[in-house]
């Protein structure tokens, strides 16, 4: 029960309701995203389901309606795989909702073999850091118009063993499907600590998070994770216990004086040197948006 308890702590213990307010949550079809959508609705929250996959998508609002009786859950395709996809997305978000308060980048690949997004990205680098930073530029504007707002970005204790080599963003000189998620993880870290700082004093705040070892989806590329994480499964978290740290950034109040920090167990967490070096998250900010089309500025 100790080591259960080691590794499960971090509740969000917030009383905040959420009436009025607007929340999408990517890749809630399952894991962390489904659990933090369902809070989020319990909360009477309006939630946008985004993900890939309608038909899981559709099942799981079903179910999330049943459940908190909050008939406000929505379900939207976006493929972070697909730069077509996230615009889609975006454009029809924005011509149906007034406001969004609170984003969670929370969809994730781990350890595929190598392969690439519609747009020749890697994937991991693809769909964990490059997807979620053109949907978050495209729903920015609504953000700040929707201030007090928060964007969290779910990233992870892999950080650490991640590097942002920029002569092999897309691993084609050489690819470790372990390493790559975790630069991708890195480049999580990264983003948040750079929007954070472009973002001062517009209202919009924004996080990082490890959500814990959680027993989810995450491990379906690795046979020996899968069994790990089988091996290990009463120790490790449940998806509701790794959706707190997540809920924690998005709702609880006074967090604004910790605009940028990373977050695990519901408290402030240590990132490594890479993930404190300002020089490579403004270049990452740039090549990400020269890869993406994005004016810089
Ligand atoms: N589980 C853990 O121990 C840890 C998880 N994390 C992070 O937590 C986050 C959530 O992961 P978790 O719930 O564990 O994993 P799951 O695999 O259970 O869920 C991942 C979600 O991301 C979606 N997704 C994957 N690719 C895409 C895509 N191209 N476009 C849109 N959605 C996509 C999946 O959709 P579909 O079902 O259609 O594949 C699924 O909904 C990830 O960012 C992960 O890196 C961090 C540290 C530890
Ligand atoms: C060593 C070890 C464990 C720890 C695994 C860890 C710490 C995994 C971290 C995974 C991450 C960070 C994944 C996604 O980002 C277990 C399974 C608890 C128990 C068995 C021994």
């Amino acid at each position: 029960p100790k080591i259960r308890k080691m590794l499960s702590s971090g509740v969000c213990t917030s009383t905040v309701q959420l009436p009025g307010k607007v929340a999408v949550v990517t890749g809630a079809n399952t894991g962390i995203g489904k659990e933090t959508a369902k809070e989020l609705a319990q909360r009477g929250a309006r939630v946008y389901l985004a993900c890939r996959d309608i038909q899981k998508g559709e099942l799981v609002a079903r179910e999330i309606q049943t459940m908190t009786g909050n008939q406000q859950v929505l379900v939207r395709e976006l493929d972070l795989a697909d730069t077509k996809s996230i615009r889609a997305f975006a454009k029809d978000f924005l011509a149906e909702e007034k406001h969004l308060h609170i984003l969670i980048n929370n969809a994730g690949v781990m350890m595929c073999p190598y392969s690439k997004t519609a747009d020749g990205f890697e994937m991991h680098m693809g769909v964990n850091h490059l997807g979620h930073f053109l949907l978050t530029h495209l729903l920015l504007e609504k953000l700040k118009e929707s201030a007090p707002s928060r964007v969290v970005n779910v990233s992870s204790l892999a950080h650490h063993l991640g590097r942002i080599h920029f002569h092999n963003l897309q691993g084609e000189k050489f690819y470790n499907a372990g390493l790559a998620y975790c630069h991708s993880k890195l480049a999580n870290i990264l983003f948040t600590q750079e929007l954070a700082r472009r973002l001062k004093g517009s209202g919009v705040t924004t996080y990082s998070v490890h959500p814990g070892t959680v027993n989810s989806e995450l491990v379906r590329h690795s046979p020996f994770m899968k069994w790990m994480w089988w091996l290990f499964s009463f120790f490790i978290k449940t998806p509701k216990q790794g959706a707190q740290t997540s809920l924690y950034c998005a709702i609880t109040e006074g967090l604004e004086i910790l605009n940028g920090h990373h977050f695990s167990d519901c408290s402030v967490a240590w990132v490594s040197a890479q993930a404190r070096n300002e020089t490579i998250a403004r270049r990452l900010w740039d090549v990400s948006c020269d890869l993406l089309g994005i004016p810089m500025d």
